[in-house]
């Protein structure tokens, strides 16, 4: 997948834009049952999550030995007997996701399994940072051997409606991060409304952000629907305008089977097929994969795994 090359800032259109909120949340709630999904295909689906997660670890007591171990789940997220069950074979996550300094103890772990290191960077959660120190920041999660960069937005940008100065930083970081991709962290529960929201992807996308995500998973409210889907559709409208695809990562307390199956119904309802891949979708979670791996195991045995089995998920 090809970087977005983002565009000029653009805002007209915005000017009095209004989002019919409680239409966007009927919406957003009748998603879940819109598909209804025969068992065969609910693993398909877990499975298909899996290989979209970013599996994460972002805590103040991270160690190298934590994150080694994230690593082995992200190579083997699956039981092995589980996935042979299911015929399926080389199945990781989409990513790993950790701070700067674990960066290259990811890379030493996972080795050649072309697994990729997603860094956050640019004083991750909050950004208050000035902005030399977090292009920085990025500058050295690179050097480290980060694949992937998650920036945070200045919130106080979007709270005054300076989306010029949102798009100056933002393109000063899509230039730090060179050849690896960026995903833009919104923290949308911190945007206090869905038009913020929406004006706030049209302007990532427009400098060039790879993929935009909901939250740090530090916000009081962190990944909803209602918000993936106003997000959803200024990459619809994105598209519409400039031929370019941006992924999109949900991000914060996404932790069952049924949101992993909830949020790819809405990629699948408002995108397409293409946004069920990891090169435009991701689930930012620390800890979704082991509800999945229940899931998956009652599906193939008929009962759940005790809970060594999912060990760190
Ligand atoms: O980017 C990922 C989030 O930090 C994960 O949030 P979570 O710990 O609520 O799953």
């Amino acid at each position: 997948m090809s970087q977005n090359p983002g565009t000029d800032l653009r805002l007209d259109g915005f000017a009095d834009i209004r989002i019919n909120t409680p239409a966007v949340e009927r919406r957003a709630a009748t998603l879940p049952a819109r598909r209804s999904l025969k068992k065969d295909h609910q693993a398909a689906w877990l499975l298909n999550a899996v290989r979209c997660i970013d599996l994460t670890t972002l805590a103040g007591d991270d160690t190298e030995d934590r994150v080694a171990r994230l690593c082995a789940k992200a190579r083997q997220p699956i039981a092995p007997d589980l996935l042979a069950a299911m015929g399926v074979e080389g199945l990781t996550t989409g990513a790993v996701c950790v701070y700067p300094t674990m960066v290259a103890a990811a890379k030493r772990a996972l080795g050649n399994s072309g697994v990729p290191v997603a860094s956050v960077a640019t004083g991750f959660p909050a950004g208050l940072m000035p902005l030399d120190l977090r292009l920085a920041e990025i500058r050295h999660a690179i050097d480290q051997g980060a694949d992937e960069i998650d920036i945070v937005i200045t919130r106080a940008h979007v709270l005054r409606g300076d989306w010029a100065a949102l798009y100056d930083e933002l393109r000063a970081m899509r230039e730090a991060c060179g050849a690896a991709r960026m995903k833009a962290i919104l923290a949308t529960g911190n945007l206090k409304s869905l038009e913020n929201v929406a004006i706030a992807s049209h302007v990532a996308m427009q400098a060039g952000s790879d993929w935009i995500k909901t939250s740090t998973g530090k916000e009081g409210v962190n990944a909803t629907l209602t918000v993936s889907l106003v997000m959803c559709r200024a990459i619809r409208d994105y598209q519409a305008q400039t031929g370019h695809k941006v992924g999109f990562k949900p991000a914060g307390g996404l932790g069952t089977a049924r949101d992993a199956i909830a949020w790819q119904v809405l990629m699948r309802e408002e995108l397409g097929r293409d946004w069920l891949a990891p090169a435009l979708f991701r689930i930012g979670a620390s800890s979704l994969l082991g509800d999945i791996e229940r899931q998956i195991s009652h599906h193939v045995t008929g009962r759940y795994a005790s809970a060594h089995r999912q060990a760190i998920a």
